[in-house]
C-alpha cells in the first residue's frame, strides 16, 4: 500500500467512524492520538482532524499546530478539528445559543467545481453535534456552506501551502446523506489517492510481509472457530503452509457438535489444526463455582494452561499467531479516564507475556467488516464468516450458576433448536447475535396430563453494530411461538421458555 490518510484523534465518539468511511472508499488510514502529530512518511497523503468533547476555548483543550501540517499535506478538519483550525488562524469560535445536535440542512454555496463539495446538492441533510460555533473566519478563508442556525458550516482557506478545509458537521455519520461523497472528494480530488486498499491487495501484501517476518520459523496459534482467528490463520497458512500449528480446544462449553464441525472446516481449508479435548479438565475446575467472574477467570486460565501444555509438544516454535483486530489496538484519546470492569473478557491475552514468543498479528489494522471481506477473498465459507459472535467462555456464561455436564447438554439442545429455527425462518442474518440461556430455576408445568417440574430457558436476540450497545430484537410472535413449542417438545428437561426484552445498557448481551 503506497498511500494512507492519517486521522488525528481529539477524543470524538465518531473517530472510528471516520476511519471506517475512509476505508470504505478503498483508502487505507490510521488513527493516532492528536499529540503524535504527523511524522514524515511519503505514504501519508492527507490528514483528517477529528471532533472532540472539548471546547477550543477551554484552557485544557487539546491543541495542535495545524499550519505546520498544512505546510506538508492537505488537511480536513471535522467539527472540533474545524473549530481548532479557525481559531488557530485567527478566527473566532464561541459558545452560541444556537447549538445543533442531530439533523440539519446544509446550504451549499460553494462554486460548483469546488474540489470538496463537488456534486453535493445545494441543500443536503447533515449530522451536527456541537455547542461551539465558528462566528468569524480568519482572513483569507471562505465560507462554503451554512445552515439555518450557523453562518459557517464549511470553509476553505484560500492561500495556504496545501489545501485546508473545515466542516462543522460530521460527514462520517450515516445521517449526513452526502457525507461519503464529501470524504471521497477529499481523498481522491484533494489528496490524490487512487484507492489501492482492496481485499485482494491486502491479501497479496500481507502474505508477502508474513513470509519475510516468519522466515523459516514455526508459528503456534490458538483458534476459536470464530472469524478473526480463522482469517488470521488462513493468511499465515498461505505464507508458511504446515509450519503453522493451530490448536482448537474443546472446553466442554461449545455449542452442539461445534467441536467436530469446526475441525472439519479447518480441514477443508487445509489448515493444520489439532483439536484438544479438555472437556473434563474444564468441568472439574468449574464444579461448584457459581460466581460469573470466578467462572470467567477459571476458563481464561485453563485456556492458557492447555495451550502451553500443547506448545511443549512442538519443537522449535518461534512465533505466536493472534487474531487481534484494529479496534483492539487503537490508542484513542480517552477523555473519560480508565473505565470500570463490567466483565473480565476471557481470552488468551495472558499468553504473549508468558510465552516470550514473537507475535504475528496479520489483522492488526483491520476492522471486523474488512476481516470478513478478506475472509471471502480467501475462500473461507460464508457460514463461518457471518456467524454470530460467540464468547470464548461459551455456554458457561449462559448457564447461570454452576456448570455441569448435564446442564451443558440441555442448553446445547435448546440452543441448537433456536439457531436452526432462526436459520430456517431467514431471521439469522437480521439479528446481530442470538443465544439461549439456562436459568437456575425450575417451575411447574403439565405435559400429557402429568405434572412436570423442569428448567426454564430464556431466549436472547439483539440488534447491534459493535456489541457496545444493543437493542433486543423484535422477533415475530409467530416465530417465538414456534420455537418455544419446539424447544419444550424436543428438549426433555425444559418446560418453559421466556424471551429477554432488555436492551444494553442497562442490561448486557450475555447474562453473566
Ligand atoms: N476454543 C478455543 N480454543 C483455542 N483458542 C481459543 C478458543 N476460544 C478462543 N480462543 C482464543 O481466544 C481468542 C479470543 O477469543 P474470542 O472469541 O474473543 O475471539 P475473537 O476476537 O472474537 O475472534 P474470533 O472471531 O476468532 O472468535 C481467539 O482469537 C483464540 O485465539
Ligand atoms: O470472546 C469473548 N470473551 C468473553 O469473555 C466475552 N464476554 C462477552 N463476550 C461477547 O461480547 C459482546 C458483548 O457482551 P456483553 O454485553 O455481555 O458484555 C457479546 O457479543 C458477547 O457474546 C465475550 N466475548
Ligand atoms: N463534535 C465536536 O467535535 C464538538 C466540538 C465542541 N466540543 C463543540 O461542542 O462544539
Ligand atoms: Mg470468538
Amino acid at each position: 500500500m503506497t498511500e494512507k490518510i492519517l486521522i488525528l484523534d481529539f477524543g470524538s465518539q465518531y473517530t472510528q467512524l471516520i476511519a471506517r468511511a475512509v476505508r470504505e472508499c478503498n483508502v487505507y488510514c490510521e488513527i493516532l492520538p492528536f499529540h503524535k502529530g504527523v511524522q514524515p512518511d511519503p505514504a501519508i497523503k492527507g490528514v483528517i482532524l477529528s471532533g472532540s468533547p472539548f471546547s477550543v476555548n477551554d484552557p485544557e483543550s487539546p491543541d495542535l499546530d495545524v499550519a505546520n501540517i498544512v505546510q506538508q499535506i492537505p488537511v480536513l478538519g471535522v467539527c472540533y478539528g474545524a473549530q481548532l483550525t479557525a481559531k488557530r488562524y485567527g478566527g473566532r469560535v464561541a459558545k452560541s445559543d444556537k447549538r445543533e445536535f442531530g439533523r440539519a440542512i446544509l446550504s451549499n454555496t460553494a462554486h460548483p467545481e469546488d474540489a470538496l463539495l463537488k456534486e453535493v446538492s445545494t441543500t443536503s441533510q447533515v449530522w451536527m453535534s456541537h455547542g461551539d460555533t465558528i462566528l468569524a473566519l480568519p482572513d483569507g478563508f471562505e465560507v462554503l456552506a451554512t445552515t439555518e442556525s450557523i453562518p459557517v458550516a464549511a470553509f476553505k482557506a484560500l492561500n495556504t501551502p496545501h489545501t485546508l478545509y473545515g466542516l462543522q458537521f460530521h460527514p462520517e455519520v450515516y445521517h449526513s446523506v452526502e457525507g461519503k461523497k464529501i470524504l471521497r472528494n477529499f481523498l481522491y480530488n484533494i489528496c490524490g489517492c487512487h484507492g489501492d486498499w482492496t481485499p485482494a491487495s491486502f491479501v497479496h501484501e500481507t502474505v508477502e510481509h508474513l513470509r519475510q517476518q516468519i522466515g523459516s520459523r514455526k508459528v503456534i496459534m490458538a483458534l476459536s472457530g470464530g472469524v478473526d482467528s480463522t482469517v488470521a490463520a488462513t493468511l499465515i497458512h498461505q505464507a508458511i503452509g504446515d509450519r503453522l500449528y493451530g490448536i482448537f480446544v474443546d472446553n466442554g462449553v461449545l455449542r452442539k457438535n461445534e467441536f467436530q464441525q469446526v475441525l472439519d472446516t479447518y480441514k477443508q481449508l487445509g489448515l493444520n489444526v489439532k483439536g484438544v479435548d479438555a472437556k473434563n479438565l474444564f468441568y472439574t475446575r468449574l464444579a461448584g463455582k457459581v460466581s460469573p467472574e470466578e467462572k470467567r477467570k477459571i476458563i481464561g486460565g485453563l485456556f492458557i494452561e492447555v495451550f502451553e501444555a500443547e506448545a511443549k509438544h512442538i519443537d522449535g516454535i518461534g512465533l505466536l499467531g493472534q487474531g487481534t483486530i484494529y479496534p483492539d489496538v487503537i490508542e484513542s484519546v480517552s477523555v473519560h479516564g480508565p473505565s470500570v470492569t463490567i466483565k473480565s473478557h476471557h481470552n488468551v491475552g495472558g499468553l504473549p507475556d508468558r510465552m516470550h514468543l514473537e507475535l504475528v498479528e496479520p489483522l492488526r489494522f483491520l476492522f471486523k467488516d474488512e476481516v470478513r471481506k478478506v475472509g471471502l477473498e480467501l475462500g473461507i465459507p460464508r457460514e463461518l464468516l457471518f456467524r454470530h459472535p460467540f464468547p470464548g467462555p461459551g455456554l458457561a456464561i449462559r448457564i447461570l450458576g454452576e456448570v455441569t455436564e448435564d446442564k451443558v447438554r440441555l442448553l446445547q439442545d435448546a440452543d441448537a433448536v433456536y439457531t436452526r429455527s432462526l436459520r430456517e425462518s431467514g431471521l439469522y442474518d437480521s439479528v446481530w447475535q442470538a443465544g439461549a440461556i439456562l436459568l437456575p430455576v425450575k417451575s411447574v408445568g403439565v405435559m400429557g396430563d402429568e405434572r412436570t417440574y423442569e428448567f426454564t430457558v430464556a431466549l436472547r436476540a439483539v440488534t447491534s453494530v459493535d456489541g457496545m450497545t444493543a437493542d433486543w430484537a423484535h422477533l415475530p410472535y409467530d416465530f417465538l411461538a414456534k420455537v418455544s413449542n419446539e424447544i419444550i417438545n424436543e428438549v426433555r428437561g425444559i418446560n418453559r421458555v421466556v424471551y429477554d426484552i432488555s436492551s444494553k445498557p442497562p442490561a448486557t448481551i450475555e447474562w453473566e
